[in-house]
């Protein structure tokens, strides 16, 4: 892969000196409504102890702890689409590390350090393994949430294990503490809470935060735009279970008791109903849905034991019939009609030319090499033995007839774990058994055939998601300004997206998603560019402006360019070479008027076996 040169690196950004604006700038709204929350929480932590009687004041110390839990909770199922059943065993973790080491080491500042710092450490490693056997090898989501539905169990089988040292079922208690006044652990409890959502809402409102629901959306074409959707995942889960373990040491030691319970399976399953009854991927909901819940849930237990679950079961089905995403968002809605305002205003954003790379592609003629590629399922082969090289500023063209293979070449080009035989080289770099975000590195940009974007987020937030590979995304604040490459920026003013950077993708018409789409992989500035079918159910103008910069990508940007077409007028205005497959067999291979006038490809296409064509 070609890297940017370090100068181009460090100069600050074209659309960053042009609009004015620091590329650093976070999005105000999100940060003026993080201090007004913030200040709204602490004024009423700070009044809590003096409006509110001794018992619920105790309740509502484990009600802050359990609502700092399932922050990770709604970050990881909410944003990111990660069902996880297993947050219970890092609050688990967290108390035990408290009692473990309180009752069995010693008490002081410096044990107590040393505990937190255990417990939030050994969480975050737990999570971390626990992520990477749910998500490394691109396991489905049932298999990740199936891996955390084993945590809470393991762990509550491990403390059953423990014998005295883990106080087996009856957990541990009246282990050394701090001795402070209900008011103060409510204090602490409180600004915990705080502190972790203000800093959760700046995080999901940030280019990393709508990178997480671009995950949710559509995984699959994250990875091929370099994203390493794995690890963000695993990086997610660490850090929430840190967070959790924090409120899990809190929580034993304000209570100087902790129980297999506190990691158990049944608190996982209540965390998440928590979260779908306040309204998963909103924060506030699932926060303020906690905090209700169990307080009320402490009130009538006792009273009403059986009742209160099956009122707690029925207002679960109700909410996941009647309001699928939950309370907060109907709240939310009606608030805003009561005050007449609309949703939120996206950021703007200015785009500008990025810096020219350094390094041209002149020096690698064949950016391409596939040799004896085939692919099978099962019994049935579909590439067999498919070898040729696309070259450097040209664009070579993939034609055959339906289910000639196709489409299963560009994901054999572009995924190093889908062939079964051969192998495919990158710039000289042979991708292996690759993930797609690793072949994307190597410098492979690949396009889709169907318009499947990413629903709920803006044309400007598309861009800034394929620039990942290239500038990062900023965890605490939105970029106001991107630098795409020029090419990129043609197709946006091409096809009347440049106007419409706010835009939710949904929202767009057919043409200006292909056009989108193909902009997204080529801000990607990869060497080598595959794509499906870029100009189906376009009009005649849009197919011609696209087939330019196409064309442009080629002579003046030394683009190699792969292409899907069914449009043979297409091909042959803007193809240099032409490769023909039938069957899984590459057919012929040759210029645009040597294919055309083969009899053997005219028989192809007429319908005829190509063993019998002359
Ligand atoms: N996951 C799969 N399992 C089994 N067979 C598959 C699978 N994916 C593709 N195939 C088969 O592989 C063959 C080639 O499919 P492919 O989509 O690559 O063809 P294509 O040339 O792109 O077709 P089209 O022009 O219609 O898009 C087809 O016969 C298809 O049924």
């Amino acid at each position: 892969m070609v890297e940017p040169a370090p100068v181009a690196r460090a100069a600050r950004p074209a659309a960053e000196r042009a609009s004015g604006a620091t590329a650093r700038t976070p999005v105000r709204s999100a940060w003026r409504s993080a201090l007004v929350g913030s200040a709204l929480g602490l004024a009423a932590v700070a009044a809590g102890p003096f409006l509110l009687d001794t018992y619920t004041t105790n309740i509502l110390i484990r009600a802050l702890f359990l609502a700092a839990l399932v922050v990770g909770v709604d970050i990881l199922w909410g944003y990111a689409g990660v069902l996880t059943f297993g947050q219970s065993a890092f609050f688990g973790v967290g108390a035990y590390a408290c009692a473990l080491v309180f009752t069995h080491y010693g008490f002081g500042p410096g044990w107590a350090v040393g505990a937190l710092a255990l417990g939030v450490l050994g969480a975050a490693g737990v999570a971390a393994l626990v992520g990477w056997l749910a998500f490394y090898h691109g396991a489905s989501p049932l298999y990740a949430s199936i891996i955390t539905l084993a945590l809470p169990i393991v762990l509550v089988q491990a403390i059953f294990a423990g014998g005295r040292f883990t106080g087996s079922s009856s957990g541990l208690s009246a282990f050394p503490t701090y001795y402070w006044s209900v008011g103060t652990w409510f204090t602490i409890a409180g600004v915990y809470l705080v502190a972790v959502t203000a800093a959760a809402w700046l995080f999901v409102r940030s280019d990393f935060g709508r990178l997480l629901v671009a995950i949710r959306e559509n995984e699959e074409r994250c990875a091929y735009l370099g994203v390493p959707v794995s690890g963000v995942k695993i990086a997610l889960m660490a850090a929430s279970g840190a967070v959790g373990a924090g409120a899990g040491f809190g929580y034993a030691a304000f209570t100087n008791v902790v129980a297999p319970e506190l990691g158990g399976f049944l608190l996982g399953t209540e965390l998440l109903i928590w979260t779908a009854l306040g309204g998963r991927g909103t924060l506030i909901g699932p926060v303020l849905g906690t905090l209700g819940i169990d307080v009320t849930a402490s009130y009538l237990t006792g009273a009403l034991p059986f009742l209160w679950s099956l009122l707690i079961g029925i207002a679960f089905v109700a909410v996941i019939v009647l309001l699928p995403q939950g309370v907060a968002p109907v709240v939310a809605s009606g608030a805003r009609r009561l005050l007449g305002r609309g949703p939120a205003a996206p950021s703007p954003l200015a785009l500008a030319p990025a810096p020219a790379r350094a390094e041209t592609r002149e020096g690698v003629a064949a950016p391409l090499k596939v040799e004896n590629l085939s692919r099978r399922y099962g019994s049935l082969k579909v590439l067999d033995g498919v070898s040729f090289e696309a070259q450097a500023g040209a664009i070579l063209s993939i034609v055959g007839p339906n289910g000639a293979g196709k489409t299963t070449l560009m994901r054999c080009l572009s995924d190093g774990g889908e062939r079964t035989g051969g192998r495919v080289h990158v710039n000289g770099v042979e991708i292996g058994r690759g993930a797609p975000q690793t072949v994307a590195a190597l410098g492979v940009g690949r396009s889709f055939q169907n318009t499947n974007l990413f629903d709920t987020l803006t044309v400007g937030e598309c861009l800034t998601l394929a620039r990942y590979k290239r500038d990062g995304a900023r965890k605490f604040a939105r970029r106001l300004a991107l630098d795409l490459p020029q090419p990129a920026l043609d197709i946006l003013s091409a096809t009347g997206l440049s106007d419409r950077l706010g835009l939710e993708t949904r929202h767009l018409s057919h043409g200006m998603k292909r056009g989108l789409e193909l902009a997204m992989v080529l801000a990607t500035e990869p060497d080598v560019l595959l794509l499906d079918e870029p100009t189906a159910g376009l009009t005649k103008a849009e197919r011609t402006a696209i087939g330019g910069v196409l064309v442009d990508l080629a002579r003046a940007h030394g683009l190699c360019t792969l292409l899907i077409e069914h449009d043979l007028d297409f091909v042959r205005e803007i193809s240099d070479r032409v490769v023909v497959l039938h069957q899984g067999e590459l057919l012929m291979e040759g210029t645009v008027e040597e294919v055309v006038a083969s009899d053997l490809v005219k028989a192809v296409y007429a319908g005829e076996r190509a063993e019998t064509a002359p």
